[in-house]
């Protein structure tokens, strides 16, 4: 993918980096785009496929997000904006169904072409890691995955999605096929710039031990869930 190097404004019109030298300076410096700055990218075969992954810096927050990119996206393709799970991704949990959602998503832009973008610092949909342990104990005490957030005085979710859609213009992307069930996702995109021509659902990881957490998310939150749970 070509590098592309934007002014501090982002709707000036963006400049092609050379591989080495010449002209353009920005070949090896960060480049920001409104929220981001893009570090570097590589090359990485996994399991579902090899993707291109690109690292951005997170101007805001201080975190580091992935695009993991297969083929050359263009405008339409399918784009997953997938929230950092540890226990999910990392250890198989089945409170929650991130990790086949990440899974799922990887498979189908190596079958299809496009990016999932993985957010770090989404973990308990922005709680961060240790609260969301706290709201897993007070889930074993009665409460639903959404009161056990507010019982901890924090928000129902925390997240912000300009630093996505800051990635998806770094991409050349304006309108995309959202793999997500949550509408919040679709709007905070819209509001961010970002045309969603279609959402697509993403439902994979139903298992008797969230039956109830997916429930919650249908019920209370809004999550466009169509299976049966
Ligand atoms: N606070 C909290 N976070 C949770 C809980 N279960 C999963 N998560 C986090 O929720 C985030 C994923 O959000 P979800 O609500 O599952 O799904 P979504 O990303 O909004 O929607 P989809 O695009 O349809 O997957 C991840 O960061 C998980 O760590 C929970 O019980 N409490
Ligand atoms: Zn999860």
């Amino acid at each position: 993918m070509t590098e592309t190097c934007f002014s501090t404004n982002p709707s000036s019109p963006p400049t092609t980096t050379l591989s080495e030298g010449g002209d353009n300076t920005c070949t090896v410096r960060p480049i920001a785009i409104s929220g981001v700055t893009f570090e570097v990218e590589t090359t990485i075969p996994t399991e579902h496929g090899t993707f291109q992954f690109r690292a951005y810096h997170d101007l805001v927050t201080g975190s580091e997000h992935l695009a993991i990119v297969s083929g050359t996206p263009t405008d339409g393709c399918f784009v997953r904006v997938h929230s950092e799970c540890l226990t999910g991704e990392i250890f198989q949990s089945h409170k929650c169904e991130c990790g086949p959602q990440l899974d799922s998503a990887l498979n189908i832009i190596n079958q299809y072409g496009g990016v999932v973008i993985y957010m770090r610092g989404h973990e308990g949909r922005g709680i961060g890691l240790i609260n969301k342990l706290k709201a897993y104990r007070l889930q074993e005490t009665g409460l639903d995955t959404l009161d056990a957030n507010l019982a901890l005085g924090l928000p129902a979710d925390d997240r912000d999605y300009s630093a996505a859609a800051a990635i998806l213009h770094d991409l050349r992307l304006r309108a995309v096929r959202l793999l997500t069930n949550n509408p919040d996702k679709v709007g905070q995109l819209t509001k961010h710039g970002i045309t969603v021509l279609e959402r697509v659902p993403l439902t994979a990881g139903a298992h008797p031990a969230n039956s109830a957490y997916l429930r919650t998310k249908r019920d209370r939150m809004g999550h466009l869930l169509q299976h049966t749970i």
